[in-house]
C-alpha cells in the first residue's frame, strides 16, 4: 500500500524550504510515497510549494501576540478553527506520518496528529528552539534538531541531531557555472547580500548607502536581493539618488532569486540576516559571511545562530543598531583585502556544513513509517 506523508510548515522560507527539501528527498527515494503540504493562506508556501510540484492544503491559523492584547481574543477563535480544520484534514487524509517544520501551521496539525496516534516528527532549524516546537516535543515521536547545542531543550529519548536539510543544488553547483548563469565578471569578487526570504528593511537601507559608495567604481561586485515587497521602493530610492540600477554593470538588484544556488555558489562573501536555513546553505557551500542578526527574532534566536557561526570562525557579526552603508562597506573591504582570513573563514564555514542532513532526516522518517 502506498504511504502518505503530510508536511506542515509555512510562513517564511526558513520553514518552507526545509519542508520542500524533505518532500523532494522522499519522492526521489520512494516515488510511490504521497506527499501533501499543509500551510496557510498567506505564507511563502503558496508560491514555493506548487512551484516545487507538490499539492498544498490550507488551514487558517494565526500566531498569538507575545504581549497581552485584545487581538489575542480573535486569534483564539482562529486557533480553535485551525484546530478543527487540522482534525478534519487528518481524518480525511489518514496520513501514515506527519512532519512539522515550523511556522504557526505546524502547531495544530502536529498536535492533533499525535492525539490521533499518527506517528509524528518535528524539525527545529534554529540553535535556540521556538516555543511551539518545545511544547510539541512532549507529544511527538521524534525531534530532529540542527545543532548539537539544541539537544538540551528536548526530551532525551526523542531528540536526534540531523542538521538542516537544504536543496541539493546548493552543494552541487560549480562556481564557474554560477558566474556564467548570473552574468557576473569572474575577475572581481562578488558580494551577495540579502535579508532572508522576506528581505530586510534595515539591510536595504544600508545597501542603498553602500551602492552610493561603490556606484562609480568598486573593487567588488554586488548582488543585492531586496525582498519582493520592498523592491519597488528600493528602486525608487535608488532613482531618487540619481542612480539608474540597470545602468550599473557591477551592481545587480533583484526582488527575489529562486535559483539561490547560483547566487550562493558565485559569491565570495555573503552579507545576510542569521536565519537558520541561510546559515545551513552558506556552511554547506563553505561561504564566509557578515551576519546582521534580526534583533526582534523570537527569543533572540538569530543572535544564537550568528553566535554559533562567529564562535566557529565562519562569520563576523555587525549588530543591527550599528549597521550602516559605511560600516558595511568598511567590513566588506577589510575582509576582501585580507585573503588569508577569507580563506580561513571559508574553511571554517565548510566544516560546519551538514550536507548529509537530508539523508539523516529521511532515515528517521522511514523508521517512523515502517
Ligand atoms: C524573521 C524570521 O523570523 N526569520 C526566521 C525565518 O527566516 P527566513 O524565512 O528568512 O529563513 P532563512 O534565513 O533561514 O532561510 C531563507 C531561505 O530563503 C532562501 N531565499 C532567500 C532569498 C531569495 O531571494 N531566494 C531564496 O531562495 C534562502 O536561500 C533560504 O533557503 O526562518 C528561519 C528558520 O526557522 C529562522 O532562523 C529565521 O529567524
Amino acid at each position: 500500500m502506498p504511504k502518505k506523508v503530510i508536511i506542515a510548515g509555512g510562513g517564511t522560507g526558513g520553514h518552507v524550504y526545509p519542508a520542500i527539501a524533505i518532500a523532494t528527498g522522499l519522492k526521489a527515494k520512494f516515488a510511490e510515497v504521497d506527499v501533501l503540504f499543509v500551510g496557510t493562506e498567506k505564507g511563502l508556501e503558496n508560491d514555493l510549494v506548487p512551484k516545487a510540484g507538490f499539492e498544498l492544503k490550507k488551514i487558517r491559523v494565526r500566531g498569538f501576540k507575545r504581549k497581552l492584547s485584545l487581538e489575542n481574543i480573535s486569534t483564539l477563535k482562529e486557533v480553535a478553527l485551525g484546530g478543527l480544520q487540522s482534525l478534519a484534514l487528518l481524518k480525511k487524509e489518514k496520513p501514515d506520518l506527519v512532519v512539522g517544520t515550523g511556522g504557526y501551521v505546524a502547531g495544530p496539525v502536529v498536535f492533533f496528529a499525535s492525539m490521533l496516534k499518527i506517528p509524528t516528527l518535528i524539525h527545529e532549524q534554529n540553535v535556540k528552539p521556538g516555543i511551539t516546537n518545545r511544547i510539541l516535543s512532549r507529544f511527538v515521536d521524534k525531534v530532529a534538531v540542527s545543532f548539537p547545542d539544541s539537544v538540551k531543550y528536548f526530551p532525551k529519548d526523542k531528540v536526534v541531531v540531523t542538521g538542516n536539510p537544504i536543496r541539493p543544488e546548493i552543494v552541487l553547483t560549480e562556481k564557474s557555472r554560477a558566474l556564467k548563469e548570473l552574468g557576473v565578471d569572474k575577475e572581481k569578487p562578488l558580494v551577495l547580500s540579502f535579508g532572508g526570504s522576506q528581505g530586510a528593511l534595515k539591510l536595504n537601507e544600508a545597501a542603498l548607502e553602500l551602492i552610493d559608495l561603490i556606484k562609480e567604481d568598486s573593487t567588488f561586485q554586488l548582488l543585492h536581493i531586496t525582498g519582493k515587497k520592498n523592491y519597488d521602493d528600493f528602486i525608487s530610492k535608488l532613482e531618487y539618488k540619481g542612480i539608474n540600477p540597470s545602468g550599473l554593470g557591477h551592481i545587480k538588484v533583484r526582488p527575489y532569486v529562486y535559483e539561490m544556488h547560483y547566487a550562493i555558489a558565485a559569491a565570495d562573501l555573503v552579507v545576510s540576516r542569521a536565519g537558520a536555513i541561510t546559515i545551513a546553505e552558506l556552511t554547506a557551500a563553505g561561504k564566509p559571511a557578515i551576519l546582521i542578526p534580526l534583533p526582534t527574532a523570537a527569543g533572540q534566536h538569530q543572535d544564537y545562530n550568528a553566535g554559533f557561526m562567529r564562535k566557529n570562525g565562519a562569520a563576523v557579526i555587525i549588530k543591527d543598531r550599528e549597521l550602516s552603508g559605511k560600516k558595511l562597506y568598511d567590513t566588506i573591504r577589510n575582509l576582501l583585502s585580507d585573503r588569508n582570513t577569507l580563506v580561513e573563514m571559508s574553511k571554517a564555514s565548510k566544516k560546519l556544513g551538514r550536507p548529509d542532513a537530508l539523508e539523516r532526516i529521511l532515515k528517521e522518517i522511514i523508521s517512523l513509517i515502517d
